[in-house]
Parts: structure tokens; C-alpha cells; sequence
């Protein structure tokens, strides 16, 4: 393919989107990064990491072999963590290094399109090191893995076990002889398996393994494993490793498996910030136990952020898509109208903003709890860490579920062209519904958070102070009426509050009644779980309307333009309206809604969809994607999608031949014959 058939000027359709909007997307740009400064940061770093990234290059990559996406993958973050080096370099020489922050960045994600095989290093381990290494241990090996002298994977998941971590089988056991532990993989289901970029991007791993000294378990454990050896990349001895093989998605990771056979490592590779084990073999306890799982806390913060940010991505893509297509005229005789004006359109379309923003706000409180107790954790205070667990469940539970249904309705919405893996959309779809999955399956969050909202409501009945995230329990505890619906946002909040706490009062009923009935404590969980995860998605959904709510109607509102305010004011009342009219049968349950109630929510959804019309596409511009990080043919800034789509399809390797092998081995012979 010689030359390109897509136009240099904008789509005339978009365009006029553009121009008619009631408010600048700039403006929204800035809100979304976080402030002008930032803003302006991240244009700088985003301009250098991809100035010289081939967009038609990153289309190719679904026409590859598996070896080649990794090759691919492996490259190109590569290249971005020398480029971010540079970057340290040339702009804060001598200073913290923050190239290792910028590297999980939502910069860095649209460079790898198939994952990035280093990510789970970055995510997780370099924090886990710090968090849970004696500072003595982060200046031996945590240092090189920040600064990618060695390269690592967070090895936890094994065949037979990912959610169950006290079922996990590998052992460590402690030999005093030598001051080592020895690691073994005993069957094969122990052998380590999924964990990204283990294949063959790690030379170590932070294993999970159970601590043995003289034969008796002390639980799981973390140690710093070497799997690969620094020169030749050869496994160490005694480690059996390899890729799990191809995905619906994230083939670019490498997952890998790991076996371990008499593995030997030094005693000081147990990270021991918290529980230790000294040369003579007696263990000192870590002040809580949980505290091991730290770092999947933090993950499932960051999954929050990371699915709005998908969602984001592929909003902007039906968006943009929905208002350069015309199909269908809404009366005859008129021509066809962009699609974006059909109302059902609308309906598939802008929910999907909304609950960006809503998972995005949610996020920022939730990081900041995050960042609160880690500091209290650094002062040996624990008391916050339940209600972060379950907060940060909630969040990745209700973002993962809801981006990877919205993708799917996005996709939809862009009829067949939305089929086209160059659209982009299900590789956006398998990078969210894996989200549903990893750093814990989505219905086992679930019932964590049931069980911290069981212990809440009881520690309320006994008039025990609560968390504040779930302080709203004891308020319905002492007004158990619902009062007057008045259809305020201020009320929807509360009557998401009043259905979570009274889905919860029913869970503990049947748990109690059950454990009275003599059941144990883990079969009456059992027999509530369906009541328990309800409760639990409720309570998140009640925490997203309160946040979403908060910032837009709280004193942040006071540094917003009044044209800026009002289209975030729209994207509220949407989400509020939608949600509240997706959760009615919860709601009816406890809320007495009558006809006309129901009748109003169902115009204000109307009357919203009609509000957002003219201004969908400022507000996906706001998102502030390129061209590369969205990677779809319908979804570029210019709004030329036949164009692109035509293109793509002219460079499909299929294509670089006018006639196919298959017609002279299969096709030709069989019509020729009469066999
Ligand atoms: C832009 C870039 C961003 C990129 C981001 C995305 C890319 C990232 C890519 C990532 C790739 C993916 C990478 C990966 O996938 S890494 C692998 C991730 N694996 C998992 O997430 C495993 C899931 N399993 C568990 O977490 C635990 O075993 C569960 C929770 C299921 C139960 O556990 P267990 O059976 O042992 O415990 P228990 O139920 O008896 O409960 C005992 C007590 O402990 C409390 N408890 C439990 N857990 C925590 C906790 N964490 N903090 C504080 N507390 C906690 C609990 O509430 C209870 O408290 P209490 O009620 O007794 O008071
Ligand atoms: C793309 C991807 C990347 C990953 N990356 C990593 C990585 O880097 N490192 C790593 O260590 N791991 C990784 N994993 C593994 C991942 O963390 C686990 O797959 C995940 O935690 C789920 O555990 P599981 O596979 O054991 O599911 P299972 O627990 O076997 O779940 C299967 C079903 O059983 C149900 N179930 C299980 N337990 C309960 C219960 N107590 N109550 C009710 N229902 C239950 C679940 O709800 C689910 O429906 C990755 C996985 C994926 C898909």
C-alpha cells in the first residue's frame, strides 16, 4: 500500500459538533487531568512518547502471530521506558525519579495496545517492595527493579488456586543450615500460572508461597525469587517456566507458569518489613496479617481509575463515530441524519460518559483513603484498613462489571463497523472484562464486602462507631423511614443509601436466622451469598452517587466556567436518573415510588439526552485521547472512519496478494475434479 486514502481536513459533521458545542472542551481537558498544570504536563510527556509512534503500525498488530504481538510488546515498552529515562534526564536531572510513576500512566497505555509485559511490575511489585521490603532489602533488590536492572513479576496465582490464597500450595521452608528457604511447586497444581510478563519478561518474581519452619505452616509469605539468570536470560536451576499460551486479550503480557524444584534463596530474600524470620529460625509475626495483601489493595484502586479510563476511550470512539454516520431518516423525505440523533442512540451512548466521570471521581476519593492509610500504616496504624478493603472491592467490582457492559453496549451502538477489530472496541472489551477477573474475581470482592457490611451492621445495632463510608447504616438504623421521595439529587443518594442498608438489614436477618437454625458460620454465608453481594453492590453503587454527586454540587463547583458546570449538572442528573431507574426493583423493594414518580424519572432521562446532544462530542474531545492511544479506525479525531476503515482494510496482510494460496491448493483442484 502505497498511499493513504484518508483525507487531511476534519469531517464536515464533526466540525460543526465542534463549533456548536455550549462550553469548551479545553475546560473539561483541564478538570479531567486534574488542573491546567497537569494538563500541561501530560501534553508534554504524552507529545515525547509518541511523536514518532506509527498509528498504521498499531492497527497491524491484530493481523500478528502471538510471538510477534510479544516481540511487538515487548519493543515498544522498551522504547517508552528509554524514552521516559530521557525524559528524567533531560528534565529533572539528579531529582526523584518519577519516569517508574509515569510508566503505569494512562500515557504509557495506548503504546502497548496488547498489553504492556512489564505492567504488573510497575503496578504492583516495585510497590509491593516498598511497602513490605526492611529498607535495607529495597536498597538490594528493590532499587534494581525500580530503576530496570532486573525485571519482575507478581507470581501469586497457581493452577489450582487464585482466590483462595491460605489454599495456596508452594512452599518456602526454612533451612537453617544454610539460612535459606527452598521452594517448591510439589504438584502441578502449585505450579504458578498467569502472572503477566513471567513467560519470558522476568529475570525474578515476588512469590506467594506458605512459609514453613520445621514443617509447620506460618501462612503465606512473600519471597523475591531469581527465576532467570541476569546474562543469558536461561531459567535458574530447578525452574521450570514458559507463557500459559494465547488469551482473549492481553497477548502482548506474556502470563506465564513457573514450577519450582528445590529452589534455593537466601533467607534475606523474605521481605520483612512486617513478619521476619531470624537465622535461628524463630518468626516474628507481622502486626496483621493482612497486611501481606497490601499491594492487591492498591491495585484494586487503581483498577477503578483504569476501567473509567477504557470506558472513557471507547466513548470517545462510538461518539465521535455516531456523529459522522447517517443512517435512516427520522421523517420521509428528510435526509439521513447523523445516527447520534436518534434517541436510542443517545441512550446507548451518553449513559457510558456519565459512568466514566462516576467511576473516575470515585476513584480520587478512594486513592486519596488509599494514600491516608498508608501513611497511618507507616505509623503502625491499622484501623482503616477494613474499611479501605472494602471500598476498594466496591469500586473495582461496580467499574470493572459496568465498563465491560458499557463497551459492549458502545460497541453495539456502532452497528457492524463496531465488529471491526480496527474499531478498536473488543480489544477494549477484553481489557475491561479481565478487570472483572484479576486482583480478585469480581462476585469473591463481592461477598468480602458483605461480610464487612454484616460486621458494620452489627457493630451500628450495639451503637459502636462506624467507618464513614458506611456511617449511613446507622443513620437508617435510627430513622428507619424513608420519608418523601422528592426526586432531588440529594434524595437519589439517599434512597441508594436506604436500599443498600436495607438489602444489608435483610442479609444479616437471614444470616442470623440461618445461624440460629444451627448452621455454621461459613454455610450460613454460603446460603446468603446471593443477599450478601446484592447488598454489596448496592453499597458501592450508594458511594459512587454520593461522590459523583459531592463534587459536582461542593464547593469545587465555585472554579468552574457556568457553561462547564451545567454540562457536568447533565452528566449528574443522567447518571443519577439511569441508575436509579436500572436499580428500581432494589428501590421499589424498600421506596415507595408511585406511577407519576416513575413517569418524571423517565422524562428527565429525555429531557437529559436532549440537553447532552449538542455538546457529546466537546465532551469525548475533553477526555483528551490521540489518535494513537484510541487505535481505532472509527474513533480518530478527524472523523474520516471510512476513510480509515477502508484503509485498514487495503493494508490487511490478506490483501497484499491478488490471488490467495488456498484458491490454487483447495479451491481450484476441488472445482476442477469430481471428487
Ligand atoms: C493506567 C495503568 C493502571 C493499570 C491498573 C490495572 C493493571 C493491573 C494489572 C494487574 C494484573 C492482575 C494481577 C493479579 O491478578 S495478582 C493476583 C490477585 N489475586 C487476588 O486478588 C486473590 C483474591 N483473594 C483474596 O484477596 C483473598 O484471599 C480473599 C479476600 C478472597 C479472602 O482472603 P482469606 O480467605 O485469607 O480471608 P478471609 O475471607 O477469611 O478474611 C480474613 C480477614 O481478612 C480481611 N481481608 C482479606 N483481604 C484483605 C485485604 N486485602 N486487606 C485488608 N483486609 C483483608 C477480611 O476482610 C477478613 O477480615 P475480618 O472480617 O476477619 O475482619
Ligand atoms: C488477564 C489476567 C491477568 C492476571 N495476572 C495475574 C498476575 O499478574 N499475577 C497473579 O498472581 N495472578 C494473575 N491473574 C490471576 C487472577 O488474579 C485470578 O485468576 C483471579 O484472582 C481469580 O481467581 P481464580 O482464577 O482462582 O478464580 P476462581 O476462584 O477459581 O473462580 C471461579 C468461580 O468460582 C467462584 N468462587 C471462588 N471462590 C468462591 C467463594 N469463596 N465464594 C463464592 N464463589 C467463589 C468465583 O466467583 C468464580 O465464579 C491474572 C488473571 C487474568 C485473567
Amino acid at each position: 500500500m502505497s498511499t493513504s486514502v484518508i483525507p487531511k481536513s476534519v469531517n464536515p459533521d464533526l466540525q460543526k459538533e465542534r463549533d456548536g458545542a455550549s462550553f469548551n472542551s479545553e475546560e473539561f481537558a483541564a478538570w479531567w487531568a486534574g488542573g491546567e498544570e497537569p494538563l500541561k504536563f501530560i501534553r508534554n510527556v504524552r507529545e515525547y512518547l509518541y511523536k514518532d509512534v506509527d498509528l498504521n503500525e498499531m492497527l497491524q498488530i491484530q493481523n500478528m502471530s502471538h510471538e510477534d504481538i510479544n516481540e511487538f510488546s515487548v519493543r515498544t515498552s522498551i522504547d517508552a521506558a528509554k524514552k521516559l529515562r530521557r525524559l528524567q534526564e533531560e528534565r529533572n536531572p539528579g531529582g526523584e525519579d518519577y519516569w517508574p510513576n509515569l510508566y503505569d500512566s494512562r500515557e504509557m497505555w495506548g503504546l502497548t495496545p496488547a498489553g504492556n509485559p512489564f505492567g504488573v511490575m510497575y503496578v504492583m511489585v516495585v510497590k509491593a517492595l516498598q511497602a513490605q521490603c526492611t529498607p535495607e532489602q529495597y536498597e538490594d533488590f528493590g532499587k534494581r527493579l525500580e530503576r530496570f536492572e532486573i525485571c519482575g513479576t507478581y507470581a501469586q496465582t497457581e493452577l489450582g488456586h487464585g482466590t483462595y490464597l491460605r489454599g495456596l500450595e508452594t512452599r518456602a521452608d526454612f533451612d537453617p543450615k544454610t539460612d535459606e528457604f527452598i521452594l517448591n511447586t510439589p504438584k502441578i497444581s502449585s505450579y504458578k500460572f498467569w502472572p503477566g510478563g513471567l513467560g519470558h519478561a522476568s529475570n525474578y518474581c515476588l512469590v506467594m508461597a506458605q512459609l514453613y519452619i520445621n514443617n509447620q505452616s506460618k501462612g503465606p509469605h512473600m519471597f523475591f525469587v531469581q527465576v532467570r539468570d541476569e546474562e543469558t536470560h536461561e531459567p535458574m536451576p530447578g525452574v521450570h517456566i514458559g507463557d500459559i499460551g494465547k488469551k482473549m486479550g492481553f497477548i502482548g503480557v506474556n502470563n506465564g507458569f513457573l514450577g519450582m524444584k528445590d529452589v534455593r534463596i537466601p533467607r534475606t530474600r523474605m521481605l520483612m518489613r512486617h513478619a521476619k524470620v531470624n537465622a535461628d529460625g524463630s518468626y516474628v509475626s507481622s502486626p496483621t496479617n493482612v497486611l501481606t495483601y497490601f499491594a492487591m489493595v492498591r491495585t484494586r484502586c487503581l483498577i477503578g481509575r483504569n476501567s473509567a479510563l477504557i470506558l472513557s476511550a471507547a466513548s470517545t470512539i462510538a461518539v465521535r463515530y455516531s456523529a459522522v454516520r447517517r443512517q435512516s431518516p427520522i421523517n420521509p423525505k428528510e435526509p439521513e441524519p447523523q445516527i447520534i440523533d436518534h434517541v436510542t442512540q443517545q441512550l446507548k451512548l451518553f449513559p457510558e460518559i456519565a459512568t466514566s466521570l462516576a467511576h473516575r471521581l470515585a476513584s480520587e476519593y478512594l486513592w486519596d483513603m488509599y494514600e491516608e492509610t498508608l501513611v497511618d500504616i507507616g505509623n503502625g496504624k491499622y484501623e482503616r484498613l477494613p474499611e479501605l478493603h472494602s471500598l476498594s472491592c466496591a469500586l473495582k467490582v461496580t467499574s470493572s462489571m459496568d465498563s465491560t457492559a458499557g463497551i459492549e453496549r458502545l460497541r453495539l451502538a456502532c452497528g457492524g463497523h463496531g465488529y471491526l477489530t480496527s474499531s478498536n472496541l473488543s480489544n477494549l472489551y477484553v481489557f475491561a472484562t479481565a478487570a472483572c477477573t484479576y486482583e480478585g474475581e469480581n462476585t469473591v470482592l463481592l461477598l468480602q464486602i458483605g461480610r464487612f457490611l454484616m460486621k458494620s451492621w452489627n457493630s451500628a445495632l450495639s451503637g459502636a462507631p462506624l467507618a464513614p463510608t458506611v456511617s449511613y447504616l446507622a443513620e437508617v438504623q435510627k430513622n428507619p423511614e424513608f420519608g418523601t421521595w422528592t426526586g432531588t439529587w440529594e434524595n437519589m443518594v439517599k434512597a441508594m443509601e436506604y436500599a443498600a442498608a436495607n438489602k444489608t438489614r435483610l442479609a444479616f436477618k437471614s444470616l442470623s436466622n440461618r445461624l440460629l437454625r444451627g448452621e455454621s458460620e461459613g454455610t450460613a454465608a454460603n446460603h446468603t451469598g446471593i443477599e450478601l453481594t446484592q447488598a454489596a453492590e448496592l453499597h458501592g453503587r450508594a458511594f459512587i452517587f454520593s461522590s459523583f454527586t459531592a463534587e459536582v454540587t461542593g464547593p469545587k463547583s465555585k472554579n468552574r466556567s457556568a457553561a462547564f458546570n451545567r454540562v457536568l449538572e447533565n452528566l449528574l442528573e443522567l447518571y443519577l436518573v439511569k441508575e436509579t431507574l436500572n436499580q428500581l426493583s432494589n428501590l421499589l423493594r424498600f421506596i415507595n415510588l408511585t406511577d407519576s414518580d416513575l413517569t418524571s424519572l423517565q422524562d428527565r432521562l429525555e429531557t437529559v439526552l436532549t440537553k447532552l446532544r449538542p455538546d457529546a462530542v466537546a465532551i469525548v474531545d475533553g477526555f483528551d485521547f490521540n489518535d494513537q492511544q484510541l487505535n481505532s479506525t472509527l474513533g480518530a479525531f478527524d472523523g474520516n472512519a471510512y476513510e480509515r476503515i477502508f484503509d485498514a482494510a487495503l493494508r490487511n496482510p490478506m490483501n497484499q496478494k491478488s490471488v490467495p494460496k488456498s484458491f490454487h491448493e483447495h479451491l481450484k483442484p476441488f472445482m476442477k475434479s469430481n471428487i
